[in-house]
């Protein structure tokens, strides 16, 4: 791995990242960490993530995000208050997400004009630096930004100087699930000033959380795709002096695979951090509810929001992020979203006490899904020859890593996953993914399995069939 950016390039280079919308001149980096040193500890997300690890509990979490401040504050003040949310979220909006602040400037006048959020998110970048300390000043926990930006620089510079205390994202899960046309060393480039960015707060006594975004696409992602990367991203974070690394795994809805696949991530990310020598970094997990098709029917989509919380609660996942019962219909009203995290509130309560039981089947996906990802960071490394981002770039040109449903034209989209008879997300075709005999053996007995009792052979309809069954009331998907 080749380290840290060269301080003096970093600070060089920040100047022309602040200079690329009038609110960047609000950005001071000393001003920024003296206004995080200030704030009480509860307030800082990295260090209430490291508490509730060491408890051993799972903090509940929404998305939320609306284009003007005061109705933001007071969203976020109901889903703290009513929702009894650990964290906060300020999701940015799609245009803030695409570098388009004209958009967006656009977008808060039309809502000033409609009385209502004219945008899916709120524009931090527009507002600047001290509405965001706004926001962190009229909520008691912490907050954290949360969005899909490939070049994420400015919005990083200014919602951290603004007092935000954790960052989603990275180089490929904000590519290649969000962007068709951005090259994946010009976002991995870019998340790496974020990082360093990160770092340079560490290195003078701030610490800020990042986040991976484990879901990807959303649609059926083979668990060991989704740890491989966030094994990558990490590597790559703290690569930069990041010192607080969450990594995300999106639901699949099988037990057995989601709580293998969560342990199963930490103890190779462990292992990588050992190797590579960063041992003093707080690693935590996140959950995310099914981040797939849901039902429109809101009881049904509460027991959608219910079982991801099972999930998450039984793999003790340090944090589980929320649905909301409007998830089929677009942004959510406070309310349902606060209904969302009072679900999962009850059920994580419930299952504090209990434990997941061990079994065969869950040790044999544990065993599995470690193998699998570590034979994809391995060929990544060697593809690599020293350097991580050349590794990334070409294991997606040959398809080693390969994300299914994903719109980036650098991802070969050659693979194609389906639900086995249990519901277990398995690998239908493996395109160029570097997987032996035994794994692909492992995945096509149990697709054979379903073949055998739906009386029809492993094809591209299972694969639709699984898209829509959620939304349709069932986990595997039937034959119409
Ligand atoms: C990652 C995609 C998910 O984020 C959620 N989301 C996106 N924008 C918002 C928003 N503005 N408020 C609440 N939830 C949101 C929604 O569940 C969506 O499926």
């Amino acid at each position: 791995m080749k380290g840290k950016i060269d301080l003096e390039k970093f600070l060089q280079s920040r100047k022309e990242v602040l200079a690329t919308w009038p609110t960047g001149a609000e950005v001071s980096l000393e001003d920024g960490i003296n206004y995080h040193k200030a704030l009480p500890p509860e307030k800082n997300f990295a260090v209430k993530l490291k508490k509730v690890k060491e408890e051993g509990i799972t903090a509940i979490q929404p998305r939320a995000g609306v284009a003007l401040l005061n109705e933001h504050i007071a969203l976020l003040k109901y889903l703290e208050k009513e929702g009894e949310a650990d964290f906060l979220p300020t999701t940015i909006d799609s245009y803030t997400r695409q570098n388009r602040y004209q958009e967006a400037q656009r977008g808060i006048e039309e809502s000033l004009a409609e009385g209502r959020s004219m945008l899916n998110g709120f524009p931090a970048v527009n507002y600047g630096v001290y509405p965001c300390r706004k926001i962190i000043e009229e909520v008691n926990v912490p907050v954290q930004v949360r969005h899909g930006t490939p070049d994420a620089r400015l919005l990083a510079e200014i919602t951290l100087a603004g007092g935000f205390s954790s960052f989603e994202g990275g180089g490929i899960t904000y590519n290649i699930p969000y962007a068709k046309e951005v090259p994946l060393r010009k976002s991995i480039e870019d998340w790496q000033y974020v990082d360093r960015l990160i770092g340079y707060y560490a290195e003078h006594g701030v610490l800020i959380n990042r986040e991976s975004f484990g879901p990807l696409t959303g649609t059926l992602v083979p668990p060991s795709v989704t740890i491989a990367i966030n094994i990558l991203e990490l590597l790559l974070a703290v690569e930069q002096g990041v010192k607080s690394f969450t990594l995300g795994l999106g639901q699949c809805g099988n037990l057995n695979q989601d709580v293998a696949a969560l342990h199963g991530m930490v103890e190779l990310a462990e292992e990588y951090l050992k190797r590579f020598g960063f041992q003093d970094v707080d690693l935590t997990t996140v959950f995310h509810q099914w981040m797939g098709g849901f039902p429109q029917d809101e009881a049904r989509a509460f027991a959608v929001i219910a079982w991801g919380a099972v999930a998450a609660a039984l793999a003790k996942a340090n944090k589980v992020i929320v649905k909301t019962p409007h998830e089929a219909l677009g942004v959510p009203t406070k309310e349902a979203n606060a209904q969302g995290l009072k679900t999962t509130r009850q059920i994580v309560n419930m299952l504090k006490d209990q434990r997941f039981m061990v079994n065969e089947e869950y040790l044999l996906e544990k065993e599995m899904v470690k193998k699998e990802a570590r034979a994809i960071v391995e060929r990544t490394l060697e593809l690599g020859e020293g350097d991580l981002v050349a590794g990334i770039e070409r294991a997606f040109a040959a398809g080693v890593i390969d994300v299914p449903f994903a719109p980036s034209r650098f991802n070969l989209g050659k693979i194609l996953p389906a639900r086995d008879d249990t519901g277990a997300v398995r690998i239908l075709e493996f395109g160029n993914l570097p997987f032996d005999s035994e794994i692909r053996e492992f995945h096509r007995e149990r697709l054979k399995r379903r073949g055998e009792k739906e009386g029809r052979e492993p094809s591209f309809q299972m694969v639709i069939d699984d898209i829509y069954a959620i939304g349709k009331g069932m986990l595997v998907g039937k034959p119409r």
